[in-house]
C-alpha cells in the first residue's frame, strides 16, 4: 500500500513511496541535471515549486554544506526515482516532504507535453489521495505569489568585503551564494540589498554596478527592482542574472512571458551571436524575455528554442544573462561573464575620466 500521493492539475493522482512525511503544494517542474542536487535544492529560485529530478538516483555523493547555495531548502517538496538515505535525512531535518519509487520518466513526459503544472502532495501513514487533491485545490499559480521576493531576500543590507576592483550593489531577489562568491573572487566588494531596496538605499552604498540577482516566480512581481534599473540605467552599469535579466528587460521597455515547462538542467546550449561560439550552461527558469524592447540587443540565444540568453546595451553599460554563469552546479564555460561585468566598471571609469 502507498503512503504518498501526488495530485496533478491534469486530474491524475500518482502513488509513490513516502520518504519524508508532510502535506504541501507547488508548481511541478523538472530538472535534467544529473549532478548538483545540493545546489539545486538550496537555490532560492525554486521557492514555491516542487522539484522533480529526471536523473534516477539522487544523493549518490552525499550531502555537504559547502555546496549549499543558501541557508535552507527552497522547493516545497522533492521527487526522484530513488533518493539515498543521506538526502532523505537532510530533507527530513529541513521538513521538506519527499517521495520516490514512482515513474519519473512518465511524470517528466507529462510536464513536457502539458507544461509545468500545479500539484498537491500528501505523504505519511495516514495520507490519502483526497489529502493530495485538497493541497492541489489550494495551490496558487507562480504569478499569484506577488510578494515572493520577501520569502527569499535578506531583510537588511549585508556587506561582503572583497577588494577594491568594484563596489557592487547586488539586489537580492533570491540570490545564489555563488554569485556573491564569483564577485568576491574578482576582488569586488558586494553590498547585498533587499529585493525592495529604494534608489536611496542603493545610493547609500555608492556602487559602481547595479546587479539584479536571480530569484523565484514571475519577474513582473519584482517592481521595486525594476524601478531601480529605471532610476540608475545610464548612470551606472547594470547587470543581471536569470530573473535579473528578465527584470532589466521589463524595466527597459521589453516584456517577459511564461514558458511551457522552462529550462532546468546543466547542459543547455547557448550561442553567442557575434562569435558564433556555443557554450554549455546551467539553467533554471520558467519565464523568458519575449520582446527585448528598443534599448536592448539580444546577443546570445538558446540553441534549442531560440529564446534570449544574453542582452546588452553597450552605450548604457547593460549586460545580462538568462542562464547561470556562476555554474553551481554545472559547466564553467561562462564564468567570464563576471569578468565582463567588472570590465563595465573600467569602461565606465574611462569614460568619466576622459570627460
Ligand atoms: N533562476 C531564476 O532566476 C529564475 C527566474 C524566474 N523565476 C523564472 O522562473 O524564470
Amino acid at each position: 500500500m502507498s503512503d504518498a500521493y501526488l495530485a496533478l492539475e491534469d486530474g491524475r493522482v500518482v502513488e509513490a513511496r513516502g520518504r519524508v512525511p508532510g502535506r504541501t503544494r507547488g508548481e511541478l517542474v523538472f530538472t535534467t541535471a544529473y549532478t548538483g542536487y545540493e545546489e539545486s535544492l538550496t537555490d532560492p529560485s525554486y521557492e514555491e515549486q516542487v522539484l522533480t529530478f529526471s536523473y534516477p538516483l539522487i544523493g549518490n555523493y552525499g550531502v555537504r554544506e559547502e555546496r549549499f547555495e543558501s541557508d535552507r531548502v527552497h522547493p516545497r517538496a522533492a521527487i526522484a526515482r530513488e533518493f539515498t538515505e543521506d538526502v532523505v535525512e537532510w530533507l527530513a531535518d529541513e521538513g521538506i516532504p519527499a517521495i520516490d519509487h514512482l515513474d519519473t520518466r512518465d511524470l517528466v513526459t507529462s510536464i513536457r507535453e502539458e507544461g509545468a503544472m500545479k500539484c498537491g502532495i500528501a505523504v505519511g501513514p495516514d495520507a490519502t489521495p483526497e489529502d493530495a487533491k485538497a493541497e492541489l485545490a489550494e495551490c496558487k499559480g507562480m504569478s499569484e505569489h506577488t510578494d515572493i521576493g520577501a520569502q527569499v531576500s535578506v531583510d537588511a543590507p549585508e556587506v561582503y568585503e572583497g577588494g577594491s576592483a568594484a563596489t557592487i550593489a547586488l539586489i537580492d531577489c533570491g540570490a545564489k551564494g555563488s554569485i556573491v562568491e564569483s564577485l568576491l573572487e574578482r576582488d569586488a566588494t558586494v553590498h547585498v540589498l533587499p529585493y525592495d531596496a529604494t534608489p536611496e538605499d542603493v545610493a547609500a552604498v555608492d556602487p559602481d554596478v547595479l546587479f539584479i540577482s536571480n530569484g523565484p516566480g514571475d519577474p513582473e512581481n519584482f517592481e521595486a527592482a525594476e524601478a531601480l534599473v529605471d532610476a540608475y540605467v545610464g548612470d551606472l552599469p547594470v547587470a543581471g542574472i536569470c530573473l535579473g535579466q528578465q527584470v532589466v528587460a521589463n524595466a527597459l521597455g521589453g516584456s517577459t512571458e511564461k514558458m511551457a515547462f522552462g529550462h532546468r538542467g546543466v547542459n543547455q546550449p547557448v550561442r553567442d551571436l557575434e562569435s558564433g561560439r556555443v557554450v554549455m550552461t546551467t539553467q533554471n527558469h520558467g519565464y523568458t524575455v519575449g520582446e527585448p524592447g528598443d534599448r536592448l540587443n539580444v546577443t546570445q540565444v538558446n540553441v534549442n528554442d531560440g529564446t534570449a540568453e544574453g542582452l546588452e546595451n553597450e552605450d548604457l553599460g547593460v549586460l545580462t544573462r538568462q542562464y547561470h554563469p556562476e555554474a553551481n552546479p554545472g559547466p564553467h564555460d561562462s564564468l567570464d561573464f563576471f569578468d565582463d561585468v567588472l570590465d563595465l566598471v573600467s569602461t565606465d571609469t574611462a569614460v568619466a575620466t576622459s570627460d
